[in-house]
């Protein structure tokens, strides 16, 4: 997956990049399609003309087919350009989806720079829609703005020059309004999808800690603050639909007077009192008509442009905010930034005799944002199967420790391997657990939270990772009953003990990480958690990163961070 994100730094930006192969074709289609026209108002303009003639209806049949012919085609094509363009822009969105939630899942849960939650989930989810329009419809309907007009023009001036002359004076002055507004339709269109992520941001973030809101009596001031955000999205919303009726505003007043200027000259000219503008010569009934018919069909695909302008605006917006998802932040380390193996030692194979489950040898580590190193000149060695206790005062570094151990950051500095490999390798071999600080407890059933989803945790293994955890008795009385979301409905011993049965599922597991499990715990529980614990780690390595003296007396030694330092 990290590789998917590194890709998606280097994606393509814009419309031109995102829109490859089915995506081309429906846009050729899509132009094709509105110059169906010209041979349809040419069979019109001349069967009126030969009408006007005394021709009789069997005089005009072939023009009638054709028309009806070219009516079914222009349809045709329409027809299946818009299908195509859709089902392009929809796996373009999947892609830039998946992209976006690639990179999400590969930066390091260490980086503080994350994106928070509920935007992550409101770009992806929601913005990320308005990126079907903009390149099913917008792209069509800029490519037909930029070629029919020509076209149509290029038809017209063999008959009239003065005719083709007031589309193109009048044609300009559009796009170069339209690329005005434009310019603040984007900008207001980036700070509403902007403030749209920050509000679904904040009521998720708020929904989560809606407890701490209410038992400090914050409610009332939660609830102005979204007020006042929801106005000012409001306030953005309005501006964004002020710019897109202008667009249409300025685009109607010109497209009329155009065909009107086209209408007045053709009519004056056929009654006689213009004698100039048709090279030299008169225009008949068919070719006045003709240009007549031809001359709104020069507007509509500007009309149809300036109808879906504002898709364009939100679009690059979304893809914008999918794009910087995808490309920023700290990444998870992975086997293969590492040149992790030392030799004979072959991924998947065991550890060689007597290697230590951990080494590492003068880590050093800063976080991002920081001045000083966390970790500084670090060495600690741990044999196989040996349980050690690591103490410190608090900030001293112990969690960054486990951090790095787990393979969720690289050392700056030095080196660190577990049992020969990377812990980039460990990790994605899924041999180490983590019992972090606090679990997060999924809405859903203990069982269910025990195996994560994960295939080859059955409910054999279920029922005996939860007999190491000590919470078989727990399972049983709560049954299938869903635990609510942060886990209410367990105690805080029994939210340790359900991430000691999730290790516990891990059959691969040979290395424990475990930060503080017994903390805010009262003697007796901190006891049952440490029996558990134990337990798990039969047969494993454990690391347990602690202040409590009871769970450091019962592991094998005791490692203080600032006496290893340096060693
Ligand atoms: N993701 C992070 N980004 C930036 N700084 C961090 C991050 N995590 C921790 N720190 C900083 O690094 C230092 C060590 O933090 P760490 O959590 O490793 O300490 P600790 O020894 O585990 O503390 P405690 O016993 O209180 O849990 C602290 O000063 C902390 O503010």
């Amino acid at each position: 997956m990290p590789n998917v994100s590194r890709k998606a730094g280097r994606r393509r930006s814009g419309a031109k990049g995102a829109l490859a192969g089915p995506g081309r074709v429906a846009v050729t289609l899509a132009v094709i399609a509105p110059l169906c026209w010209l041979p349809q108002a040419g069979f019109a303009a001349h069967a009126i003309g030969r009408m006007a003639d005394g021709a009789g209806v069997s005089g005009v049949v072939y023009d009638a087919i054709g028309f009806i012919l070219f009516g079914l085609l222009r349809a045709a094509l329409d027809a299946l350009s818009g299908r195509l363009a859709f089902t392009s822009a929809r796996r373009e969105l999947t892609t830039s989806r998946m992209s976006a939630l690639a990179a999400l899942a590969g930066r390091s849960p260490v980086d503080i720079g994350r994106p928070s939650s509920g935007q992550a989930a409101s770009v992806i989810a929601e913005q990320a829609e308005m990126i079907t329009p903009w390149l099913s419809r917008y792209v069509p309907a800029r490519m037909k703005a930029v070629v029919v007009p020509l076209v149509i023009v290029a038809a017209i001036l063999p008959f009239s020059w003065i005719a083709a002359l007031a589309l193109l004076l009048t044609a300009p002055v559009i796009p170069l309004f339209m690329a005005l507004v434009g310019m603040g339709a984007q900008k207001a269109s980036e700070k509403q999808l902007s403030r749209m992520g920050d509000i679904n941001a904040f009521l998720i973030d708020r929904l989560r800690g809606l407890a701490t809101i209410r038992t400090l009596g914050a409610v009332s001031d939660t609830a102005k603050r979204l007020r006042v955000e929801a106005d000012d999205l409001k306030r953005r919303t309005m501006a964004v639909l002020k710019i897109a009726f202008l667009t249409s505003a300025t685009l109607e007043l010109f497209s009329a007077l155009g065909v009107a200027l086209t209408a007045v000259y053709v009519g004056f000219h056929l009654l006689g009192f213009i004698g100039f503008g048709a090279w030299g010569g008169k225009l008949t009934l068919s070719e006045g008509l003709f240009v007549l018919m031809v001359a709104p069909a020069f507007f509509e695909p500007l009309r149809e442009l300036s109808a879906v302008w504002h898709d364009r605006a939100a679009g690059e917006a979304a893809h914008k905010a999918l794009t910087a998802l995808a490309e920023q932040g700290m990444p998870l380390p992975t086997s293969q930034d590492t040149s992790d193996d030392a030799p004979g030692n072959a991924s998947g194979t065991g550890p060689a005799t007597g290697e230590a489950a951990l080494l590492a040898e003068n880590l050093r580590y800063t976080h991002p944002g920081r001045e000083t190193p966390t970790l500084e000149a670090f060495s600690l060695s741990v044999a196989p199967g040996e349980k050690i206790a690591i103490m410190a005062p608090s900030g001293a570094g112990k969690s960054t420790l486990l951090s790095l151990i787990a393979g969720l950051a690289a050392p700056e500095a030095g080196s660190l391997l577990l049992s020969g490999h990377s812990p980039a390798k460990a990790r994605e071999a899924c041999e180490i657990a983590w019992i972090g600080q606090s679990a997060h407890v999924f809405s859903g059933s203990i069982a269910a939270n025990v195996s994560l989803g994960r295939d080859e945790v059955d409910a054999g293994a279920v029922a005996s990772a939860l007999a190491v955890s000590r919470l078989s008795h727990v399972a049983e009385s709560h049954g299938r009953a869903p635990l609510g979301e942060g886990g209410t409905g367990l105690s805080g011993g029994e939210i340790v003990r359900l991430a000691i049965a999730r290790a516990a599922a891990s059959a691969k597991a040979r290395l424990i990480l475990a930060d503080e499990p017994t903390a805010h715990l009262d003697a007796a529980t901190a006891d049952l958690v440490t029996d558990s614990l134990l337990d798990l780690a039969k047969g494993r390595t454990l690391v347990v990163v602690t202040h409590d003296a009871a769970l450091a007396a019962r592991m094998d030694r005791i490692v203080t961070l600032a006496a290893e330092e340096g060693a």
